[in-house]
Protein backbone atom coordinates (compact mmCIF):
# COMPACT_ATOMS: atom_id res chain seq x y z
CA UNK A 1 0.00 0.00 0.00
CA UNK A 2 1.55 3.43 -0.67
CA UNK A 3 1.41 6.26 1.78
CA UNK A 4 3.29 8.65 -0.48
CA UNK A 5 3.97 12.19 0.32
CA UNK A 6 3.97 10.33 3.86
CA UNK A 7 7.09 9.56 5.53
CA UNK A 8 6.32 9.29 9.19
CA UNK A 9 3.69 8.54 11.48
CA UNK A 10 4.01 10.39 14.84
CA UNK A 11 1.48 9.59 17.86
CA UNK A 12 0.79 12.94 20.16
CA UNK A 13 -0.08 12.22 23.43
CA UNK A 14 -0.58 13.46 27.02
CA UNK A 15 1.96 11.56 29.02
CA UNK A 16 2.54 11.00 32.21
CA UNK A 17 5.19 10.42 35.09
CA UNK A 18 7.13 7.09 35.45
CA UNK A 19 8.49 7.34 39.16
CA UNK A 20 7.55 9.31 42.48
CA UNK A 21 9.82 12.07 41.52
CA UNK A 22 8.25 13.11 38.64
CA UNK A 23 4.38 13.25 39.76
CA UNK A 24 4.91 17.16 41.27
CA UNK A 25 7.06 18.07 37.79
CA UNK A 26 4.37 16.59 35.86
CA UNK A 27 1.49 18.21 37.50
CA UNK A 28 3.20 21.43 37.17
CA UNK A 29 4.06 21.33 33.18
CA UNK A 30 0.09 19.90 32.73
CA UNK A 31 -1.50 23.35 35.05
CA UNK A 32 0.70 25.92 34.05
CA UNK A 33 -1.22 28.69 33.10
CA UNK A 34 -4.29 26.70 34.34
CA UNK A 35 -6.66 27.86 37.45
CA UNK A 36 -6.37 24.64 38.88
CA UNK A 37 -7.00 24.63 42.92
CA UNK A 38 -3.86 23.84 45.17
CA UNK A 39 -6.21 20.95 46.90
CA UNK A 40 -7.29 19.46 43.60
CA UNK A 41 -3.40 18.53 42.57
CA UNK A 42 -2.51 17.57 45.79
CA UNK A 43 -5.15 14.74 45.56
CA UNK A 44 -4.42 14.27 42.15
CA UNK A 45 -0.65 13.57 43.14
CA UNK A 46 -2.34 11.25 45.67
CA UNK A 47 -4.00 9.26 42.74
CA UNK A 48 -0.43 8.73 41.29
CA UNK A 49 1.57 8.21 44.26
CA UNK A 50 -1.10 5.57 45.10
CA UNK A 51 -0.13 3.95 41.55
CA UNK A 52 3.77 3.80 43.20
CA UNK A 53 3.98 7.88 40.79
CA UNK A 54 4.12 6.14 37.87
CA UNK A 55 1.30 6.35 35.11
CA UNK A 56 -0.15 3.47 32.87
CA UNK A 57 -0.19 6.47 29.95
CA UNK A 58 3.47 5.87 28.79
CA UNK A 59 3.26 2.07 28.91
CA UNK A 60 0.33 2.22 27.56
CA UNK A 61 1.48 4.09 24.37
CA UNK A 62 4.93 1.90 24.07
CA UNK A 63 2.34 -1.08 22.99
CA UNK A 64 0.46 1.03 20.75
CA UNK A 65 3.35 1.91 19.03
CA UNK A 66 4.71 -1.28 18.90
CA UNK A 67 1.47 -2.62 18.14
CA UNK A 68 0.77 -0.29 15.17
CA UNK A 69 4.65 -1.08 13.32
CA UNK A 70 3.30 -4.67 13.44
CA UNK A 71 0.56 -4.03 11.65
CA UNK A 72 2.18 -1.47 9.34
CA UNK A 73 4.73 -4.10 8.86
CA UNK A 74 1.97 -6.92 8.30
CA UNK A 75 0.73 -4.82 5.59
CA UNK A 76 3.89 -4.01 4.04
CA UNK A 77 3.83 -0.43 4.77
CA UNK A 78 7.16 1.21 5.67
CA UNK A 79 6.68 3.84 7.90
CA UNK A 80 9.01 5.14 10.77
CA UNK A 81 6.62 5.54 13.94
CA UNK A 82 7.39 8.70 16.64
CA UNK A 83 6.18 9.70 19.18
CA UNK A 84 5.95 13.22 21.29
CA UNK A 85 3.77 14.00 24.38
CA UNK A 86 2.56 17.56 25.82
CA UNK A 87 3.41 16.94 29.03
CA UNK A 88 6.06 14.19 29.57
CA UNK A 89 9.14 12.68 27.95
CA UNK A 90 9.18 11.97 25.23
CA UNK A 91 8.29 15.95 24.52
CA UNK A 92 7.00 17.13 21.08
CA UNK A 93 9.71 19.63 20.91
CA UNK A 94 12.50 16.63 21.35
CA UNK A 95 10.41 14.22 18.96
CA UNK A 96 10.26 16.92 15.95
CA UNK A 97 13.83 17.86 16.19
CA UNK A 98 14.86 13.81 15.54
CA UNK A 99 12.10 13.80 13.04
CA UNK A 100 14.00 16.41 11.13
CA UNK A 101 17.46 15.14 11.77
CA UNK A 102 16.39 12.09 10.12
CA UNK A 103 14.77 14.08 7.09
CA UNK A 104 11.64 13.80 7.55
CA UNK A 105 9.41 16.03 5.45
CA UNK A 106 5.19 14.89 5.83
CA UNK A 107 4.13 13.27 8.78
CA UNK A 108 0.96 11.84 9.56
CA UNK A 109 -0.24 12.71 13.61
CA UNK A 110 -2.42 10.13 15.47
CA UNK A 111 -3.25 12.43 18.65
CA UNK A 112 -4.64 9.97 21.50
CA UNK A 113 -7.69 11.80 22.04
CA UNK A 114 -10.50 10.58 20.04
CA UNK A 115 -13.03 13.95 20.42
CA UNK A 116 -13.22 17.53 19.65
CA UNK A 117 -12.21 20.20 22.43
CA UNK A 118 -9.74 22.43 23.20
CA UNK A 119 -8.23 19.81 25.97
CA UNK A 120 -8.56 17.16 23.53
CA UNK A 121 -7.61 18.39 20.00
CA UNK A 122 -6.85 22.45 19.92
CA UNK A 123 -4.15 22.15 22.79
CA UNK A 124 -2.34 19.81 20.63
CA UNK A 125 -2.51 21.34 17.68
CA UNK A 126 -1.18 24.38 19.40
CA UNK A 127 1.89 22.16 20.67
CA UNK A 128 2.08 20.58 17.42
CA UNK A 129 2.07 24.33 15.74
CA UNK A 130 5.01 25.50 18.55
CA UNK A 131 6.72 22.05 18.00
CA UNK A 132 7.44 22.29 14.21
CA UNK A 133 8.30 25.91 13.74
CA UNK A 134 11.62 26.28 12.36
CA UNK A 135 11.35 21.95 11.14
CA UNK A 136 11.19 21.19 7.79
CA UNK A 137 8.54 19.15 8.33
CA UNK A 138 4.78 19.25 7.52
CA UNK A 139 2.61 17.70 9.89
CA UNK A 140 -1.03 16.32 8.50
CA UNK A 141 -3.21 15.50 11.62
CA UNK A 142 -5.43 12.84 10.90
CA UNK A 143 -9.16 13.06 11.51
CA UNK A 144 -11.31 12.38 14.71
CA UNK A 145 -11.59 9.03 15.18
CA UNK A 146 -14.84 8.83 17.81
CA UNK A 147 -16.76 7.60 14.96
CA UNK A 148 -14.90 5.53 12.93
CA UNK A 149 -15.39 1.66 13.18
CA UNK A 150 -12.32 0.91 14.35
CA UNK A 151 -13.37 3.08 17.45
CA UNK A 152 -16.48 1.81 18.15
CA UNK A 153 -16.39 -1.47 17.46
CA UNK A 154 -14.11 -2.51 20.20
CA UNK A 155 -16.03 -0.90 22.60
CA UNK A 156 -18.90 -2.59 21.22
CA UNK A 157 -17.46 -5.76 21.41
CA UNK A 158 -15.83 -5.49 25.18
CA UNK A 159 -19.87 -4.15 26.23
CA UNK A 160 -21.02 -7.50 24.61
CA UNK A 161 -18.62 -9.08 26.46
CA UNK A 162 -19.60 -7.99 29.82
CA UNK A 163 -22.93 -7.82 29.69
CA UNK A 164 -22.40 -11.45 28.99
CA UNK A 165 -21.42 -12.20 32.22
CA UNK A 166 -23.42 -9.74 33.61
CA UNK A 167 -27.44 -9.85 34.97
CA UNK A 168 -30.46 -9.30 32.60
CA UNK A 169 -31.05 -5.69 34.01
CA UNK A 170 -27.62 -4.07 34.17
CA UNK A 171 -27.79 -0.50 33.05
CA UNK A 172 -24.98 0.62 30.70
CA UNK A 173 -23.06 4.06 31.97
CA UNK A 174 -20.94 5.75 29.39
CA UNK A 175 -18.26 7.49 30.97
CA UNK A 176 -16.23 10.58 29.69
CA UNK A 177 -13.58 13.26 30.98
CA UNK A 178 -15.76 16.40 32.33
CA UNK A 179 -14.62 19.25 30.67
CA UNK A 180 -15.90 23.13 31.68
CA UNK A 181 -19.28 23.83 29.98
CA UNK A 182 -17.81 26.29 28.04
CA UNK A 183 -14.99 24.46 26.91
CA UNK A 184 -18.06 22.28 25.39
CA UNK A 185 -19.73 25.61 24.12
CA UNK A 186 -16.46 26.36 22.11
CA UNK A 187 -16.42 22.66 21.32
CA UNK A 188 -16.29 21.93 17.19
CA UNK A 189 -17.02 25.87 17.00
CA UNK A 190 -18.66 28.43 18.38
CA UNK A 191 -21.80 26.99 20.21
CA UNK A 192 -21.38 23.96 18.71
CA UNK A 193 -21.33 21.48 21.64
CA UNK A 194 -19.53 18.54 19.51
CA UNK A 195 -17.48 17.70 22.25
CA UNK A 196 -21.02 16.21 24.23
CA UNK A 197 -22.65 15.23 21.07
CA UNK A 198 -20.03 13.28 19.67
CA UNK A 199 -20.10 11.08 23.00
CA UNK A 200 -23.82 11.27 22.91
CA UNK A 201 -23.62 9.76 19.32
CA UNK A 202 -20.97 7.09 20.37
CA UNK A 203 -22.97 6.19 23.91
CA UNK A 204 -26.26 5.45 21.46
CA UNK A 205 -24.33 3.44 18.67
CA UNK A 206 -22.86 1.16 21.30
CA UNK A 207 -26.13 1.21 23.55
CA UNK A 208 -28.26 0.33 20.29
CA UNK A 209 -25.80 -2.71 19.07
CA UNK A 210 -25.49 -4.15 22.32
CA UNK A 211 -29.33 -3.95 22.50
CA UNK A 212 -29.92 -1.77 25.41
CA UNK A 213 -33.11 -0.09 25.80
CA UNK A 214 -31.36 2.35 28.57
CA UNK A 215 -28.19 4.50 28.75
CA UNK A 216 -26.58 7.13 30.48
CA UNK A 217 -23.34 9.46 29.76
CA UNK A 218 -21.61 10.79 32.53
CA UNK A 219 -18.16 12.32 33.76
CA UNK A 220 -15.28 12.14 35.87
CA UNK A 221 -12.06 13.41 36.94
CA UNK A 222 -13.60 17.05 37.36
CA UNK A 223 -10.93 19.58 37.79
CA UNK A 224 -10.95 23.62 38.25
CA UNK A 225 -12.52 25.71 41.33
CA UNK A 226 -16.21 24.72 42.31
CA UNK A 227 -17.77 27.86 40.96
CA UNK A 228 -16.51 27.24 37.53
CA UNK A 229 -19.45 24.72 35.76
CA UNK A 230 -18.01 21.50 34.49
CA UNK A 231 -20.08 19.19 32.37
CA UNK A 232 -22.22 16.77 35.21
CA UNK A 233 -23.26 14.34 36.27
CA UNK A 234 -19.92 12.97 37.91
CA UNK A 235 -20.03 9.05 37.59
CA UNK A 236 -20.05 8.94 41.43
CA UNK A 237 -23.54 10.60 41.75
CA UNK A 238 -25.14 9.38 38.92
CA UNK A 239 -24.39 5.94 40.56
CA UNK A 240 -26.19 7.16 43.28
CA UNK A 241 -29.31 8.40 41.92
CA UNK A 242 -29.28 5.01 40.08
CA UNK A 243 -29.16 2.90 43.27
CA UNK A 244 -32.03 5.31 44.71
CA UNK A 245 -34.19 4.82 41.30
CA UNK A 246 -33.73 0.49 42.05
CA UNK A 247 -31.15 -0.49 40.06
CA UNK A 248 -28.68 -3.30 40.86
CA UNK A 249 -26.30 -3.91 38.60
CA UNK A 250 -24.33 -1.10 36.07
CA UNK A 251 -21.89 -1.52 33.06
CA UNK A 252 -19.02 0.97 33.00
CA UNK A 253 -17.84 2.17 29.29
CA UNK A 254 -14.69 4.53 29.70
CA UNK A 255 -15.96 5.83 25.96
CA UNK A 256 -13.71 8.89 26.63
CA UNK A 257 -10.24 6.91 26.63
CA UNK A 258 -8.76 4.57 24.34
CA UNK A 259 -6.68 2.80 26.83
CA UNK A 260 -6.53 2.88 30.78
CA UNK A 261 -5.41 5.87 31.90
CA UNK A 262 -5.25 6.97 34.92
CA UNK A 263 -8.87 8.00 34.89
CA UNK A 264 -9.66 5.07 34.21
CA UNK A 265 -7.72 3.04 36.76
CA UNK A 266 -7.95 5.67 39.36
CA UNK A 267 -11.05 7.53 38.93
CA UNK A 268 -13.50 4.57 37.44
CA UNK A 269 -12.10 1.70 38.45
CA UNK A 270 -10.82 2.80 42.31
CA UNK A 271 -13.18 5.73 43.34
CA UNK A 272 -16.63 4.34 41.30
CA UNK A 273 -16.37 0.99 42.03
CA UNK A 274 -15.34 1.68 45.87
CA UNK A 275 -19.66 3.93 45.66
CA UNK A 276 -20.82 1.11 44.03
CA UNK A 277 -19.53 -1.48 46.28
CA UNK A 278 -20.86 1.32 49.37
CA UNK A 279 -24.54 1.59 47.45
CA UNK A 280 -24.65 -2.41 46.35
CA UNK A 281 -24.24 -1.82 43.33
CA UNK A 282 -23.17 -4.75 40.97
CA UNK A 283 -20.28 -2.91 39.02
CA UNK A 284 -17.92 -4.19 35.97
CA UNK A 285 -15.92 -2.01 33.95
CA UNK A 286 -15.77 -2.17 30.26
CA UNK A 287 -12.59 -2.52 28.40
CA UNK A 288 -10.97 0.28 26.63
CA UNK A 289 -10.12 -0.40 22.71
CA UNK A 290 -6.17 -0.43 23.53
CA UNK A 291 -4.87 -3.06 21.61
CA UNK A 292 -7.82 -4.34 19.66
CA UNK A 293 -6.91 -5.49 16.38
CA UNK A 294 -9.52 -3.33 14.84
CA UNK A 295 -8.45 -0.13 17.24
CA UNK A 296 -4.66 -0.73 15.99
CA UNK A 297 -5.75 -1.24 11.86
CA UNK A 298 -7.30 2.02 12.16
CA UNK A 299 -4.40 4.08 12.83
CA UNK A 300 -2.96 2.88 9.84
CA UNK A 301 -6.31 2.99 7.74
CA UNK A 302 -6.47 6.60 9.08
CA UNK A 303 -2.96 6.77 7.61
CA UNK A 304 -3.80 5.09 4.39
CA UNK A 305 -6.80 7.69 4.13
CA UNK A 306 -4.82 10.88 4.66
CA UNK A 307 -2.08 9.82 2.28
CA UNK A 308 -4.59 8.96 -0.48
CA UNK A 309 -6.15 12.42 -0.04
CA UNK A 310 -2.62 14.32 -0.12
CA UNK A 311 -2.57 12.13 -3.53
CA UNK A 312 -5.47 14.06 -4.77
CA UNK A 313 -7.48 10.93 -4.69
CA UNK A 314 -11.39 10.69 -2.92
CA UNK A 315 -10.74 7.46 -0.99
CA UNK A 316 -13.25 6.00 1.43
CA UNK A 317 -13.45 7.09 4.61
CA UNK A 318 -15.17 5.04 7.39
CA UNK A 319 -17.58 6.30 9.86
CA UNK A 320 -20.43 4.79 12.04
CA UNK A 321 -23.62 6.83 12.45
CA UNK A 322 -25.16 10.04 11.61
CA UNK A 323 -22.40 12.52 12.20
CA UNK A 324 -20.19 11.94 9.36
CA UNK A 325 -16.51 12.46 8.48
CA UNK A 326 -15.02 15.18 10.44
CA UNK A 327 -12.81 17.27 8.95
CA UNK A 328 -8.65 16.98 9.00
CA UNK A 329 -8.77 21.06 8.32
CA UNK A 330 -10.05 22.46 11.86
CA UNK A 331 -11.65 26.20 11.46
CA UNK A 332 -9.84 29.44 12.95
CA UNK A 333 -12.53 28.94 15.39
CA UNK A 334 -12.74 25.81 16.02
CA UNK A 335 -12.36 24.68 20.04
CA UNK A 336 -10.90 28.36 21.19
CA UNK A 337 -10.06 28.73 24.65
CA UNK A 338 -10.43 32.59 25.37
CA UNK A 339 -7.45 32.00 27.46
CA UNK A 340 -4.77 30.75 24.87
CA UNK A 341 -3.62 33.01 22.29
CA UNK A 342 -1.66 30.19 20.96
CA UNK A 343 -1.62 29.61 17.22
CA UNK A 344 -2.55 25.68 16.23
CA UNK A 345 -1.74 23.90 13.55
CA UNK A 346 -4.94 24.02 11.25
C1 LIG B 1 -10.81 16.32 27.69
C2 LIG B 1 -9.63 15.82 28.47
C3 LIG B 1 -8.90 14.68 28.22
C4 LIG B 1 -9.16 13.65 27.13
C5 LIG B 1 -8.36 13.99 25.94
C6 LIG B 1 -6.91 13.54 26.00
O1 LIG B 1 -6.68 12.33 26.16
O2 LIG B 1 -6.02 14.40 25.91
C7 LIG B 1 -7.85 14.62 29.18
C8 LIG B 1 -6.87 13.61 29.25
C9 LIG B 1 -5.93 13.44 30.25
N1 LIG B 1 -5.77 14.19 31.37
C10 LIG B 1 -4.74 13.65 32.11
C11 LIG B 1 -4.25 14.17 33.31
C12 LIG B 1 -4.63 15.40 33.86
N2 LIG B 1 -5.58 16.28 33.37
C13 LIG B 1 -5.65 17.39 34.18
C14 LIG B 1 -6.48 18.49 34.00
C15 LIG B 1 -7.46 18.64 33.04
N3 LIG B 1 -7.84 17.72 32.08
C16 LIG B 1 -8.83 18.26 31.29
C17 LIG B 1 -9.46 17.65 30.20
C18 LIG B 1 -9.03 16.46 29.61
N4 LIG B 1 -7.96 15.70 30.01
C19 LIG B 1 -9.10 19.58 31.76
C20 LIG B 1 -10.10 20.52 31.15
C21 LIG B 1 -8.26 19.80 32.85
C22 LIG B 1 -8.15 21.06 33.68
C23 LIG B 1 -6.89 21.81 33.32
C24 LIG B 1 -6.90 22.24 31.90
O3 LIG B 1 -7.72 23.08 31.52
O4 LIG B 1 -6.05 21.70 31.13
C25 LIG B 1 -4.69 17.22 35.23
C26 LIG B 1 -4.39 18.23 36.32
C27 LIG B 1 -4.97 17.80 37.61
C28 LIG B 1 -6.47 17.84 37.55
O5 LIG B 1 -6.97 18.94 37.49
O6 LIG B 1 -7.08 16.78 37.50
C29 LIG B 1 -4.08 15.97 35.04
C30 LIG B 1 -3.01 15.34 35.90
C31 LIG B 1 -4.23 12.52 31.41
C32 LIG B 1 -3.07 11.62 31.87
C33 LIG B 1 -3.68 10.40 32.51
C34 LIG B 1 -2.65 9.40 32.93
O7 LIG B 1 -1.66 9.76 33.57
O8 LIG B 1 -2.86 8.20 32.61
C35 LIG B 1 -4.96 12.38 30.27
C36 LIG B 1 -4.82 11.34 29.18
FE1 LIG C 1 -7.00 15.79 31.90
Amino acid sequence: MPVQPLDALLIVSFGGPEAPEDVVPFLENVTRGKNIPRERLEEVGEHYFGFGGRSPINDLNRALITAVEADLAAHGIDLPVYWGNRNWDPYLADTLQQMADDGVTDAACFVTSAYSSYSGCRQYREDLFEAVQDHPVTLHRLRHYFNHPGFVGPFVEATRAALAEAPQDTRLVFVTHSIPESMNEASGGPGARAYETQHQEVARLVAESVGADRHDLVYCSRSGPPQVPWLEPDVNDRLETLAAEGVTSVAVVPIGFISDHMEVVYDLDTEARATADRLGLRFVRVATPDDAPAFVAMVRELVEERAAQLRGEDPERATVGDLGVSSTACSTTCCLNARSSRTALA
